[in-house]
């Protein structure tokens, strides 16, 4: 377009130099003014003509840079989503991308505090399980941010992938993860879970099967804990969150309660949340937490994996209603009695026995488990052995010496959802710190582990309700 415009000047100004000669010609008979007249426009065409020449030679020059800066933008691009796939990087997706990945939010897989989890299937086949976070509810935002902040910088084996994100608006997000196919381990040690929901993936892992369980996720936790630029404290670990491939290999999910500790930091100091029965006694004392806070709760999972049976059940003793009555059973203090009287088979998950049939699983195999379990949940945090040592007595690269006896301490909530199963579910995760040590300080000696009147419903006001069991 430019180029014609320069075309058509030139010519339009040659045409007007010749018709001035000639007027100047017969006018002034070629006297002095028709000389500088003549001067003046041959003048004028060699400025046009330059200023044509220029400009076009610019022209041409900046075509061609555009050229090379689209192309090495593309590269950029190519080059940066290539990154962004091998390094793991979460993508953004728009709204509309999952909602027809979910086809509409149609398969409910699963429903935690914090929101609820739907499969779809990506454009690009990819299977996925979405995570619709709806600000307001339990957790929220705070959750969203640290989920990502913790699972983007990983990549392990064991831990579940997250794929991308998406914000919806300012109260409704979303997390995009590998679709893991046999959904958590709750459903297959357990015999009945109420996280089931349009969820036909249960049964019962073999004892091979639960060791490899075992020895995934303690993998997963001790790479979190020692091999990343910071330590990553999960503080959730429990059988939900660790979810099963088409394999039963172990996957470590849902860092929505992560925190980042600094590699010379020993404790951070955080608000307590987290699961009860399977949080850490020094964080129900406020005094500081570390990855042994993880070890404690990946032994309680150690000691469910072994019996099948939640480490905290609740059995109805007395009365109905609002008036029943509770007895406890905690299953860490019968494994040690169990282990002390010698009878230590009696608390192995007797669905699994059957399925071995009798004899198949090796009693030594069983202390090895338990001992490990009880190391992991030792009352002090220096105590427990850290992550990488829990890998190497699994896998018998080194040998476990019978831990010592504990303290053992049950605190909870008073407000119990009590789950088809006996057990506590998964509730009231927030507490505070503060209050528990109030608690604490109140409790002078010993109590018995007995039970307290229990409510199901959810209670906005935080009571606790604490029993130590010591050794004797
Ligand atoms: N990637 C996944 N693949 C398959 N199933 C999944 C996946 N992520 C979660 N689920 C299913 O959804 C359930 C709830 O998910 P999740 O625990 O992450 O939600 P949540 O709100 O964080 O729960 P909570 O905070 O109460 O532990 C899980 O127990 C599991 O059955």
């Amino acid at each position: 377009m430019e180029d014609t415009t320069a075309n058509v000047i030139a010519i339009a100004t040659v045409i007007n130099l010749i018709v001035l000669i000639i007027v100047s010609r017969i006018i002034f008979r070629l006297t002095e003014p028709f000389f500088l007249i003549l001067g003046a426009s041959i003048a004028a065409i060699f400025a046009v003509i330059g200023f044509y020449f220029i400009r076009r030679n610019n022209h041409t020059r900046r075509r061609k840079l555009e050229t090379i800066i689209a192309s090495e933008g593309k590269e950029l691009r190519i080059e940066y989503s290539f990154l962004r796939k091998v390094a793991g990087l979460p993508t953004k997706f728009r709204f509309k991308e999952l909602e027809q990945a979910t086809e509409n939010w149609k398969y409910l897989i699963g429903k935690g505090a914090s929101g609820s989890v739907f499969k779809g299937v990506l454009i690009d086949g990819t299977e996925v399980a979405v995570k619709r976070i709806q600000h307001g509810e339990e957790r929220g935002e705070k959750e969203f941010r640290s989920e990502i902040a913790a699972i983007a910088s990983v990549q392990h084996v064991n831990l579940v992938r997250l794929i991308g994100y998406c914000i919806q608006n300012n109260n409704l997000h979303f997390l995009v993860y590998d679709f893991i196919p046999n959904g958590g381990l709750s459903n297959w040690i357990f015999t009945s879970s109420s996280s089931v929901i349009n969820n036909n993936f249960t049964g019962c892992l073999s004892w091979k099967q639960r060791l490899n369980v075992a020895i995934d996720v303690a993998k997963a936790l001790a790479y979190l804990h020692h091999d990343c630029r910071s330590k990553v404290l999960h503080l959730d670990v429990k059988p939900e969150n660790i979810l099963l491939d088409t394999n039963y290999n172990a996957i470590v999910s849902d860092f929505g309660i992560s925190k980042l500790m600094k590699r010379d930091d020993s404790r951070i100091l955080t608000s307590m949340r987290g699961t009860r029965g399977y949080i850490a006694p020094e964080w129900l004392l406020g005094s500081g937490i570390s990855e042994k806070s993880d070890v404690f709760s990946y032994g309680i999972v150690l000691l469910e994996l072994i019996g099948g049976r939640r480490s905290v059940k609740a059995i109805n003793v007395d009365g109905d209603g609002a008036r029943r009555k509770y007895r406890y059973e905690y299953f860490p203090q019968i494994v040690t009695e169990k282990l002390k009287s010698g009878t230590i088979m009696e608390v192995v998950d007797q669905r699994m026995l059957d399925l071995e049939q009798t004899g198949q699983i090796d009693e030594d195999e069983v202390k090895k488990l338990v001992h490990v379990a009880l190391w992991c949940i030792q009352h002090k945090p220096r105590r427990r052995p850290s992550m990488v040592e829990v890998v190497k007595w699994l896998e018998g690269r080194t040998t476990v010496e019978e831990p010592p006896e504990t303290t053992m301490m049950v605190v909870d909530l008073l407000s119990i959802a009590k789950g088809e199963d006996g057990g506590w579910h998964n509730r009231n995760k927030k507490r505070k710190p503060g209050v528990v040590a109030r608690v604490a300080s109140q409790i002078n000696g010993c109590l018995p582990l007995v039970g307290n009147n229990v409510s199901t419903s959810r209670s906005k006001s935080f009571t606790y309700s604490m029993s130590i069991i010591s050794p004797r």
